[in-house]
C-alpha cells in the first residue's frame, strides 16, 4: 500500500524529516508515537502532500505509484485521507454538504458523475448510525462551535464516507472523552478492512487499547528510531522517551 524510502523533508528551509523508511501493507494499522516536535504531524502532512513542506530527498509510493509530483487534492482523490489536528471551520456549509461535495469531487476525478441523491442519503444514514452521530449534527455548519469531541467524530464520519485506501489519523484522541474515544475507535475498527490501511498518530497508549496496531513506530528527531508490536506502546507509556533517546545517542 504505502512505501516510504529515505524521506527527507524541510519546512521553511529547516530539515524536519531526516530519512524516514516505512512500509504499510494493506489491512495493517500502524501507530506513530514520539516526543513533541519529533516530526509526526510533518510526516502525515508530507504524505498527504501539503504544500508548505518540501521533500528534499526520498520517495513516497502509494500502490506502486510514486506520488511525489501529485498535489494534495490528487492524493486525496487517490485515496489518502488525513484527519487534522486542528480542523477548519466553514460557516454556512453544513457537514452533509461538505461531505457531498468532497465525494462528488473524488468521483469527478475518476470520470464518474455525481452520486445519486438516494445513494448519498443511504450512505449518510448508514455511516452516521455506525458512528452514533445524531442526524441533527449533520445539518450544522462545518466545525463551527463544535466541541473537540464533535470535531473528531465529524472527521471520522468524513473518513467513513470517503472510504480512503490510506487513512492517517493525527492525534485523534485529543479532546475526546472516554465514551467518544470508544465510539470513534469502534468506527475506525469497523472501517478497517483487508483492502485499506490506517496510520494513527498518538501520544497515548489509551487510543491503542481500542485501535490495536500491528506495528508501533517511534519517531525521534525526524527518524523512525524504533519499531515494535503493540507492547512497545505500553513500554513508552510506562517509561517515557528518555531510554529511546539514550539508545539513539549511545
Ligand atoms: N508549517 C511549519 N512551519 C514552521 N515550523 C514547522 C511547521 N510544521 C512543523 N514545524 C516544526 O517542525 C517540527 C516538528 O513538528 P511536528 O508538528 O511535525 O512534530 P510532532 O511530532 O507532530 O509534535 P507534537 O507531538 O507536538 O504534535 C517542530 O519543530 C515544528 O515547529
Amino acid at each position: 500500500m504505502l512505501k516510504i524510502k529515505d524521506l527527507h523533508a524541510s519546512v521553511e528551509g529547516k530539515p524536519i524529516l531526516n530519512g524516514i523508511n516505512l512500509e504499510v501493507k494493506t489491512g495493517e494499522v500502524h501507530a506513530i508515537m514520539g516526543p513533541n516536535g519529533s516530526g509526526k504531524s510533518t510526516l502525515a502532512s508530507v504524505i498527504a502532500g501539503k504544500e508548505e513542506y518540501e521533500v528534499t530527498k526520498g520517495e513516497i509510493i502509494l500502490e506502486n505509484e510514486d506520488i511525489e509530483e501529485l498535489s494534495a487534492e490528487e492524493r486525496a482523490h487517490n485515496g489518502i485521507f488525513l484527519s487534522f489536528q486542528y480542523p477548519i471551520e466553514i460557516p454556512g456549509v453544513s457537514v452533509t454538504n461538505f461531505i457531498k461535495t468532497a465525494i462528488n469531487e473524488t468521483r469527478k476525478a475518476k470520470g464518474l458523475g455525481d452520486m445519486p441523491a438516494k445513494d448519498m442519503l443511504k450512505m449518510i444514514r448508514e455511516k452516521s448510525e455506525l458512528l452514533e452521530i445524531d442526524r441533527k449534527f449533520l445539518s450544522r455548519s462545518l466545525n463551527e462551535g463544535f466541541s473537540g469531541g464533535e470535531k473528531k467524530r465529524n472527521e471520522v464520519f468524513q473518513m467513513a464516507m470517503l472510504e480512503p485506501k490510506l487513512a492517517i489519523l493525527d492525534e485523534t484522541d485529543s479532546g475526546l472523552d472516554i465514551d467518544a474515544l470508544r465510539i470513534v475507535a469502534n468506527g475506525v475498527n469497523k472501517l478497517k478492512s483487508k483492502d485499506n490501511a490506517v496510520i494513527v498518530i498518538t501520544h497515548y497508549q489509551r487510543l491503542l487499547e481500542y485501535i490495536v496496531p500491528d506495528v508501533v513506530h517511534v519517531l525521534y528527531e525526524g527518524r523512525i528510531v524504533k519499531s515494535g508490536g503493540k507492547e512497545l506502546a505500553h513500554e513508552l507509556e510506562e517509561k517515557g522517551y528518555d531510554w529511546i533517546k539514550e539508545e539513539v545517542n549511545a
